[in-house]
């Protein structure tokens, strides 16, 4: 008995001196915490229940806390986590621009069941960089250029679909069109998503991005030992299963694809047959359409080198994130035209300028570079629904916010950017959506890191370009061949309503009504 009561002493006296030898190394991290602005916390959960109880609303209980605390820092505990929100110009500067903070937080741990080891979301900086390296040239301007004809091509395939004179929720229709886009451009493979064959790939996606934010937000949820004791585990793995059984299926082809171009160039090697696969075909100002894929392989030396599953992790995280947000930021774009028939009406006029009656004219750079308005017209979409509304890193060295607060080494910060885009000193209107926000006159005087939807600095989006060219093309190509109105839910202005689920998205379908010009 005396033994057991002494043993029992020893492992309380352990514990103890783990945990204060834990406070010892967290001491820094819980000073300066605690001298940060935030709601009170409870003792354990910290601040994570309301965001937990209502994970479809994490968007507007942020901005929420947002309005309370002056746009941040907010400090927010979750468990024993210091999470810090920011949603000021000057500190997302000073935060993006410096060079040592592109480290990922574990919680994009999340995205890797479907996105590997990717760019997106690789934490360790050294192979980051090495990887950021060799992909970059491949979204070079030149090589997007090659990509208009197949954006082009896909989009009149979303025009041709399109009944008139209905309502119709444009979102699952734009997931197949951007599907069909980037396999195409990334790997140059056509798998035809638009005639049925990806909608288990786009509604398999939306699942695991719904889980991924639910497990974020839920702190119980993140260990996966208690994870794969939940029944929520099984529509999981269903959902996992078929994102895997598409971009398996893709690769493989792309496999045959590049074998049977490696034979070919042996029998051409012999009577010059100069035959080229679907892709291949396009030619734009002396530019080939050659898909990132390839020019990914193309780029492997001995010095910089991918192996077969790096490939396959960049090439699907290339999938993944350029089909979900290019997909949100076009619904939105089509809704929100629907809704303000004035800008859509300017929208017309500058594209009829552009295109004129000419359904079958493909649109080269220049034809883009035009649409001025329609550019303007999708920042002011991608300001209000940024499709990725916060993204989050770990700082490597303390920093100080514009208004004096220290954030200390180690801590999770978040830009919120759903929440910058709404700072009333650079969008004095927040919510009113106006593309005149984008007048060059209007953006002098902004700070460029008062509108970040693809994020800043050297962790950016490498897509970006790329995104702007084909969303710019996709949206021109509808309205060559229709006007919009909005379905009943969004007449007579009516809230629109949206849920956070990683990326961000309507709550409801979103019901247009197309009508042919
Ligand atoms: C409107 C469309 C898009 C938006 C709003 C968007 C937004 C973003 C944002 C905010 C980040 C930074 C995320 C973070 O720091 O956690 C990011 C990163 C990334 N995006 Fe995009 N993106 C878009 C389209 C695309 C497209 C079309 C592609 C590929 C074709 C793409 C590929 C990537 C990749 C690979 C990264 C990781 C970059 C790195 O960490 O080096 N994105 N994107």
């Amino acid at each position: 008995m005396f033994t057991w009561v002494l043993r029992l002493i020893l492992i309380g006296i352990i514990l103890l001196l783990v945990y204060l030898r834990y406070r010892k190394s967290r001491k820094r991290l819980l000073e300066l915490g605690a001298k940060l602005p935030g709601p009170p916390s409870l003792p354990l959960f910290g601040n994570m229940l309301p965001f937990a109880m209502r994970p479809d609303d994490c968007i507007d209980i942020g901005m929420k806390f947002c309005t309370e605390y002056d746009s941040g820092p907010i400090r927010f505990w979750f468990l024993n986590e210091l999470i810090v929100f920011v949603a000021k110009p000057q500190d997302a500067e000073i935060l993006l621009s410096n060079m040592k903070h592109l480290r990922k937080p574990w919680q994009y741990k999340l995205l890797k069941p479907f996105m590997g080891e990717g760019l997106f979301t690789n934490s360790d900086n050294s192979i980051w960089r090495l990887h950021r390296k060799m992909i970059t040239p491949a979204f070079h301007f030149s090589i997007l250029k090659g990509f208009l004809p197949i954006f082009f091509e896909e989009a009149k395939i979303f025009a041709s679909k399109i009944p008139c004179g209905e309502e119709v929720d444009v979102f699952p229709r734009f997931g197949l069109c951007a599907l069909d886009i980037i396999c195409r451009t990334a790997m140059g493979v056509h798998v035809h998503s638009q005639e049925g064959k990806g909608k288990e790939f786009v509604e398999g996606m939306e699942t695991l991005l719904q889980i991924a934010h639910w497990r974020l937000v839920r702190p119980y949820m993140i260990n996966d030992t208690i994870f794969s004791m939940l029944p929520i585990k099984k529509k999981h793995d269903e959902a996992q299963k078929n994102v895997f059984k598409f971009t398996e299926s893709v690769i493989q082809d792309k496999r045959q694809k590049l074998n049977s171009q490696k034979s070919k160039c042996n029998n051409n090697n012999n009577n010059n047959n100069d035959e080229k696969n679907d892709d291949n075909k396009y030619f734009l100002s002396g530019e080939r359409a050659m898909p990132f894929l390839d020019l990914m392989m193309a780029m492997d030396t001995d010095e910089m080198s991918l192996t077969d599953e790096q490939l396959r992790d960049e090439a699907i995280t290339i999938i993944i994130g350029g089909q979900e947000t290019t997909t949100t930021e076009l619904t939105f774009t089509l809704l929100m035209l629907a809704i303000h028939h004035n800008v859509q009406a300017k929208v017309l006029d500058e594209i009829d300028l552009v295109f004129g009656s000419d359904l079958n004219h493909t649109p080269t750079i220049e034809d883009l570079q035009k649409l001025e308005y329609l550019e303007r017209v999708l920042k002011e979409v991608m300001r209000l629904y940024p499709s990725i509304p916060y993204f989050a890193r770990v700082l490597e060295e303390e920093v100080t916010l514009s208004n004096n607060y220290t954030l200390p080494k180690e801590c999770i910060v978040c830009i919120f950017n759903y929440g910058l885009h709404r700072h009333p000193e650079s969008f004095p209107n927040p919510e009113r959506f106006d593309p005149d926000n984008f007048l060059p006159e209007r953006c002098r005087g902004r700070s460029p890191f008062a509108f970040v939807p693809f994020s800043a600095g050297p962790r950016n989006c490498i897509g970006q370009k790329y995104a702007m060219l084909q969303m710019k093309t996709v949206v021109s190509t509808i309205f060559r061949h229709f006007r919009v109105t909005p379905g009943k839910r969004f007449q007579n202005g009516a809230p629109i309503r949206i849920k956070a689920t990683t990326t961000i998205k309507c709550s409801n379908s979103v019901d247009i009504v197309f009508h042919r010009r």
